[in-house]
C-alpha cells in the first residue's frame, strides 16, 4: 500500500473514532474504572489527536542519499520492520493502544496487540473502527489475553520481528529474556517510576501543591510516570502538607459514571490489597499519616486519598512503586542534596520541578537521570513530545518522531558508478 493510502485510512480511522467518542469512553470506564468524563474529555480526544499525528508522518518517511569515499551511489532504505508484537498495560488501555498502533501502522508494520486481561474491551472496539476505516484484514490483530500464556508468546514468537512492552519493570524484564531467547527481536520497554517532583522554596506553594496532587493522584495514582516522591523544600514544607492534606480531603471519590468524580475504584483487588499493604508499612516504618490510610466504603476496591509526610528516603513507601493513591511527602534542604536523593533510585522516569527561577530549573533539569522534565507543569503528554525512561523505567522513546524508528529497518544500497561526473 502507498504511504498516502495508509495515511488516508489513518485519518478516516480518526475521525471515526472522533465519532464513536462517547461509547469508547464508557467502554474505557466500564474496564479500567476511571472517571468516565475523564475518559469522554480528554482520553479519547488525545487518542483521535495521536492517530491524526502519525497519519501525518506516514507519507513523509524516507531515506537518505549518502556521501561515501569513493565512487558509489549510496541510499538507504526505510522499510517496515514486519510483524510487531505489541503488549498494553491496564491503566491508560485506549492510550497505549494508541502510542503503539499509530507509529507501528504510519510505518507501514502489521500489529500483534495483547490487551492487559482487566481491559479488553476498548482496543477490540477502536480495532473494529480501524477496520472500517478500510485497514485491510489481517493488518491489526487484537489479542485478549493473560501474560504469561498470550504475552509470553509473542515475546518468543520467531515470526515476531520486534516488540513493544509496556507495563511492569519485572515483567518487562521477562520479555526481553524471551526475545534474546528465541529470534533476537528488538524490544522497545515502557516500566515503572518512583517520580520526583521537586517544590523549591521559591516556589508559587498553593500552585505547586495543586499539581503536585494532580500529578499523584491522577488515574487513581495509576500511573508509570505518577510524582510519588514530592520533595518539598524546608521553608515551604509546613505549608505545603498542611495545604496538601486540605487538597486530599477535599478530593471526590466515587462512582466513576457519576459527574464531578475525580477518583474511581482501582483496577482489581490484587492492586487494592498491594496499596492497602503499603499504607500499612508507610504507618510502621514511623511516617506521619496526615489523611486516609483505609479502603472507603465496603464495596468496589474504593481507596481513601492518602498523604504521608515526614516521608524517609529508606522507607519503602519512598523507593517501590506503590501505583495508588497515596502521596509521600519528604523535607530537602538544598538542590545538591535532592538531586543526590532525587536520582538515588533505580528508576528514571520523569520528574516535576517547581520553581520560579529559570537558573534553578535549569541546573535540575540538566542533572536528573529521567526521561521526561516538567517544569511547573505535570503530565503534559502531546502526541509530538517523547516519553520513555533512563536507567530501569525502560528502552527507547515512543511518541513523536522518535518512535518511527523503533518501527522500521534501515536498508543500505551501495552502487558502483561508472563515470560519475561529480562525487
Ligand atoms: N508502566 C506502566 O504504565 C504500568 C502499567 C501497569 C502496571 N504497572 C506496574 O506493574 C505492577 C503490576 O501490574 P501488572 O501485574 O498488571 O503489570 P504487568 O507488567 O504484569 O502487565 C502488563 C502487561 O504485560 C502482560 N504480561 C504479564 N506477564 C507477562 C509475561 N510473562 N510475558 C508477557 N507478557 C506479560 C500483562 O498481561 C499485561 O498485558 C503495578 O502495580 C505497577 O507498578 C506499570
Ligand atoms: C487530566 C488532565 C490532563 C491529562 C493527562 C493525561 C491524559 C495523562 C496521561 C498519562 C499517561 C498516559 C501516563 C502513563 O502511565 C492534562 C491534559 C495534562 C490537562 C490537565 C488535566
Amino acid at each position: 500500500m502507498t504511504a498516502y493510502e495508509r495515511q488516508r485510512i489513518l485519518l478516516r480511522a480518526a475521525d471515526l473514532l472522533e465519532k464513536h467518542n462517547d461509547e469508547l469512553a464508557a467502554l474505557e470506564t466500564w474496564d479500567n474504572g476511571k472517571p468516565y468524563e475523564q475518559a469522554a474529555k480528554i482520553e479519547v480526544p488525545m487518542l483521535v489527536r495521536l492517530i491524526r499525528y502519525y497519519a501525518g508522518w506516514a507519507d513523509k518517511i524516507h531515506g537518505l542519499t549518502v556521501p561515501a569515499d569513493g565512487p558509489y551511489h549510496v541510499q538507504t532504505l526505510h522499510e517496515p520492520i514486519g510483524v510487531a508484537g505489541q503488549i498494553i498495560p491496564w491503566n491508560f488501555p485506549l492510550l497505549m493502544f494508541a502510542w503503539k498502533v499509530g507509529p507501528a501502522l504510519a510505518c507501514g508494520n502489521t500489529i500483534v496487540l495483547k490487551t492487559a486481561e482487566q481491559t479488553p474491551l476498548s482496543a477490540l472496539y477502536a480495532a473494529k473502527l480501524f477496520h472500517e476505516a478500510g485497514l485491510p484484514a489481517g493488518v491489526l490483530n487484537v489479542v485478549s489475553g493473560f501474560g504469561p500464556t498470550a504475552g509470553a508468546a509473542l515475546a518468543s514468537h520467531m515470526e515476531v520481528d520486534k516488540l513493544a512492552f509496556t507495563g511492569s519493570t519485572d515483567t518487562g524484564k521477562v520479555v526481553l529474556e524471551l526475545a534474546a531467547k528465541s529470534n533476537l527481536k528488538p524490544v522497545t520497554l515502557e516500566l515503572g517510576g518512583k517520580s520526583p517532583f521537586i517544590v523549591c522554596e521559591d516556589a508559587d506553594v498553593d500552585q505547586a501543591v495543586e499539581l503536585a496532587h494532580f500529578a499523584l493522584f491522577f488515574n487513581q495514582g495509576q500511573c508509570c510516570c505518577a510524582g510519588s516522591r514530592t520533595f518539598v523544600h524546608e521553608s515551604v514544607y509546613d505549608e505545603f502538607v498542611e495545604k496538601a492534606k486540605a487538597r486530599a480531603l477535599k478530593r471526590v471519590v466515587g462512582d466513576p459514571f457519576k459527574g464531578g468524580i475525580e477518583q474511581g475504584p482501582q483496577i482489581d483487588s490484587d492492586q487494592f490489597e498491594k496499596i492497602l499493604r503499603y499504607i500499612r508499612s508507610g504507618v510502621e516504618s514511623g511516617a506521619t499519616l496526615e489523611t486516609g490510610g483505609d479502603k472507603l466504603g465496603n464495596k468496589g476496591f474504593y481507596i481513601q486519598p492518602t498523604v504521608f509526610s515526614n516521608v524517609k528516603d529508606g522507607m519503602l513507601i519512598a523507593r517501590d512503586e506503590i501505583f495508588g493513591p497515596v502521596q509521600s511527602i519528604l523535607k530537602f534542604k538544598d538542590l545538591g542534596e535532592v538531586v543526590q536523593r532525587a536520582n538515588n533510585t533505580r528508576y528514571g522516569l520523569a520528574a516535576g520541578v517547581f520553581t520560579t527561577n529559570m537558573d534553578t530549573a535549569y541546573t535540575l533539569t540538566r542533572a536528573l537521570r529521567v526521561g521526561t522534565v516538567w517544569i511547573n507543569c505535570f503530565d503534559t503528554f502531546d502526541a509530538a513530545i517523547p516519553f520513555g525512561g533512563y536507567k530501569m523505567s525502560g528502552q527507547g522513546r515512543e511518541k513523536g518522531e522518535y518512535s518511527l524508528k523503533n518501527y522500521l529497518q534501515v536498508k543500505a544500497v551501495v552502487n558502483p558508478l561508472k563515470n560519475p561526473a561529480w562525487l
